[in-house]
């Protein structure tokens, strides 16, 4: 049984970022961040994608953690405005997919992961970049808590699919939605403005729940989904991840591999 890393017993600073300890959700999702990126981001990897999500942040720790010299030759592209800051304010170099259009490696949040490594994605509106960094890389990773799980998407996971629509088509998008299996499909409103959420790309979320029966099946509901007119990206996210990380309660991480190996791996202290 391999093991997961421990804290280091002092704060250690590197950047601006000091590592402080976290209870516990937030010490589950370090757990998987942390593990997912001493396994998948190596010395040699030097076009590094960082995702979106509350995860996230423990991911860019730990990179920090490898020291300066090995991140002085890298480049970080982000999936969104959040990701953008985090790589900013670690004083890691910031890329473009656009310049660096193959990534070594993606580490990733998700809202809900399958038994097959689908994923549920897009809570935080960020799905379509997501898409495209996760499709860039070489590997991509996801990282998550124990609540994240699952052996069917939707079961944890109640708001239903997060897709992105042009604003212009959201109402024929909505009741196309209505009449496939998803009667109660939903515009995202946002909590401190009037009106929808609005993604960094400028279009609308719409939120989507749909039954098991069609959830069990999440790469054919994906290929239905894509084709109707004005939706840009789903947050659904299907045979595209080499693992995914979750942290559980009892400081174990959970580690589930594509072709449906499942690792359980101990820590070697309290974290
Ligand atoms: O749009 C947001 C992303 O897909 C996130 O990666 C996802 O919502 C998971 O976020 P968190 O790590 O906060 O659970």
């Amino acid at each position: 049984m391999s093991t997961v890393p421990t804290l280091p017993v002092h704060c250690y600073r590197n950047a601006e970022v000091t590592i402080k300890p976290v209870e516990g959700i937030e010490k589950s999702k370090r757990l998987a961040a942390w593990t997912a990126v001493d396994n998948h981001v190596l010395p040699e990897h030097k076009i590094i994608g960082i995702g979106s999500g509350s995860t996230v942040p423990y991911v860019v720790e730990r990179i920090l953690a490898q020291g300066r010299a090995v991140n002085k030759n890298r480049v970080f592209i982000p999936t969104g405005f959040q990701s953008k800051q985090l790589i900013v304010e670690a004083h890691l170099t910031l890329g473009d997919v656009s310049q660096y259009p193959v990534l070594d490696v993606t580490i990733d949040g998700a809202d809900e992961v399958d038994r097959s490594l689908n994923a549920i994605k897009g809570g935080g509106a960020c799905q379509l970049q997501e898409k495209v960094l996760a499709e860039a890389a070489t590997t991509w990773v996801m990282v998550a808590d124990y609540r994240k799980n699952s052996e069917i998407l939707g079961a944890n996971w109640k708001q239903g699919i997060p897709i992105e629509v042009v604003p212009f088509a959201y109402a024929g998008v909505l009741n196309h939605l209505h009449h496939i299996g998803s009667p109660n499909a939903a515009l995202r409103m946002a909590k401190m403005k009037a009106g929808p959420v609005v993604s960094d790309n400028a279009n609308f979320i719409i939120d989507a729940p749909f039954p098991e029966s069609q959830m069990k099946e999440p790469a054919k509901l994906l290929t239905q989904l894509k084709l109707i007119t004005g939706i840009v990206e789903v947050g659904l996210f299907c045979n595209m991840a080499k693992a995914a990380y979750f942290g559980n309660e009892d400081g174990t991480v959970t580690v589930k591999w594509e072709g449906g190996r499942v690792d359980q791996v101990s820590a070697k202290s309290e974290a």
